[in-house]
């Protein structure tokens, strides 16, 4: 009886054990995959080698590696190394940008990216910037029409003070001057008209970010596990203890002297808003308010100073473009009282063009709506994403895209103000520099896109039409086109160090 049982199990062995092997695979197979759900997804950048190599690719420039993902895998979803400590980051289609902002933030974290990108825990930049952003848009962004001309009024007193007279044509080192006009005027709705050209507001505005910026580039440049141990005590680091330290003390007393002002003697600034939405939370806390300053010129002074020296570069590298903006200005200028008031602003539609092209084509990240995944979600197209991934949408290629920006590497700077001359009005006004579309990111996308770029536009704009209306501008002799970019990592910045040339236009 057992016999010829134990010979017919002989018969099928081959069977059963090749069935069994693929019961096994299927199952291990299965495992992988449900503990690795991006394991389907393709990757950038595997041919240049092992992690650490990618991720020195990477450091070195890594639009490309966007670009090259995006024209593989258009529509798509992939995978990249960056300096991330995440060791996942996923590059998502901006075609899916509708359904991911719907995602509310404990799923899909601002917060969080913000922590990874900046190492915070070195940095010590503090996350919760939701108090800023809400005060932002329910207090600054409504005041932009009553403070437009103090703010314009800064901006030519600024550039009295900060230009040389430029009878003849003069070198001059733009962006170190932008960046003190930029402080100057974004300080008039940041602090009010005093503190705004104090020399001890000035350093801690500017020179905070500049040493926070330092400080995270030394992070990136260490390999993830290295950090706990080394990051602590690198230069930049303590540099930037000694900065937080040195601000707090220069500020800290200008935000106790406001807490002590009366009801009828608030200003009306940032500071004041700030101070008031604070309090209706409890907070008080005065060494926490002078942080939340310098973290508002973290956001707002180099983002703005760099599209300005951005757009200054290109005019320079051609200046046939500057007779056609200046006649803009002076004409929408003459239509309302000589006066750079917010409808003025928005009627300078070749100048707003011409800033958004400048920003196409010279994208400060090569990346957008950098998000930490905290919680597990299924996208419209079945794809499993992770909690502990950081998402990404590849915003360099979207500029480049030839699809959507016809023949994208040229600079056209009427490219906007053109499609909205053709648009009807709810399509024109998609056009604008301030508005955020999934083919416009450079505010980013969704709840946390950028809250201060209403402001940042009129400041760009000021700036550039009193510059315009003031100087003839070009390249320095010898110099043909645009000033290249420095380009590290996913960011790439107008180099600070070039030198440009001014003359004072005769009227
Ligand atoms: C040209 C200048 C500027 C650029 C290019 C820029 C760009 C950005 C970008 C890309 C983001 C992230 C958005 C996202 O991931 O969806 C952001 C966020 C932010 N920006 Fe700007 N920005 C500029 C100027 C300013 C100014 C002037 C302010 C302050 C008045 C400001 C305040 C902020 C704040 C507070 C956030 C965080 C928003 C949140 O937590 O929800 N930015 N900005």
């Amino acid at each position: 009886m057992v016999q010829p049982v134990l010979q017919a199990l002989g018969d099928k062995l081959p069977l059963i054990l090749s069935t069994l092997g693929v019961l096994v695979a299927v199952i291990l197979f299965q495992t992988v995959l449900a503990r690795d759900p991006l394991s389907n997804l393709p990757e950038v950048g595997q041919e240049l080698g092992s992690v650490g190599k990618r991720r020195k690719v990477y450091l070195a420039g890594a639009g490309h590696l966007y670009v090259e993902g995006y024209q593989k895998f258009k529509d798509g979803i992939f995978r990249i190394v960056t300096s991330r400590n995440a060791q996942k980051v996923v590059v998502i289609s901006p075609k899916y940008l509708p359904e991911l902002k719907k995602l509310p933030d404990n799923v899909l974290s601002f917060d969080g990216a913000i922590a990874e990108s900046m190492h915070t825990k070195y940095t010590k930049l503090s996350t919760d910037a939701t108090s800023i952003a809400t005060t932002i848009k329910s207090s600054l962004t409504p005041a932009l029409p009553r403070l437009s001309l103090p703010l314009a009024n800064e901006v030519e007193e600024s550039f009295r003070a900060e230009l040389p007279p430029c009878d003849d044509w003069t070198r001059v080192k733009l962006n170190q001057k932008l960046l003190r006009i930029v402080a100057m005027a974004s300080g008039r709705v940041f602090v009010g008209p005093e503190l705004c050209r104090d020399e001890g507001y000035l350093e801690a505005a500017i020179n905070y970010t500049v040493d926070l910026s330092n400080g995270r580039r030394a992070v990136d440049a260490i390999p993830p596990w290295k950090r706990p141990f080394v990051a602590p005590w690198l230069p930049e680091i303590k540099k930037l203890d000694r900065r937080i330290k040195q601000a707090d003390e220069f500020l800290r007393p200008l935000v106790e002297e406001r807490v002590r002002l009366g009801k009828d003697e608030k200003p009306d600034d940032m500071l004041a808003w700030l101070m008031a939405s604070e309090a209706k939370h409890g907070v008080t806390d005065s060494k926490k308010l002078a942080k939340l300053q310098l973290e508002i010129s973290f956001a707002a002074i180099h983002t703005t100073s760099i599209a300005t020296t951005n757009c200054l570069y290109q005019l320079a590298a051609d200046p046939s473009f500057a007779p056609i903006l200046r006649d803009e200005i002076r004409s929408v200028l003459a239509e309302h009282n000589g006066q750079m008031t917010a409808p003025a602003l928005q009627a300078m539609k070749k100048l707003d063009s011409f800033i958004k092209e400048a920003m196409r084509l010279n994208p400060t990240s090569a990346t957008s709506f950098q998000r930490k995944v905290i919680r597990r979600f299924t996208m419209s197209n079945g794809q499993v994403i992770p909690a502990g991934v950081v998402v990404e949408v590849p915003a360099i290629a979207v500029a480049f895209d030839p699809e959507l920006f016809p023949n994208p590497t040229s600079f056209q700077p009427w490219r906007f103000s053109e499609m909205r001359e053709k648009a009807g009005a709810e399509a024109a006004a998609k056009e604008q520099f301030v508005s955020v579309s999934t083919n416009h990111l450079t505010f980013g996308y969704g709840r946390h896109a950028c809250p201060g770029r209403f402001l940042a536009a009129n400041e760009i704009k000021m700036i550039l039409a009193t510059a315009l209306l003031m100087y003839d501008i070009r390249n320095v002799d010898g110099v043909e086109g645009r000033y290249p970019n420095l380009v590290f990592g996913s960011s790439s910045v107008p180099d600070p160090s070039r030198e440009l040339l001014l003359k004072r236009v005769l009227v």
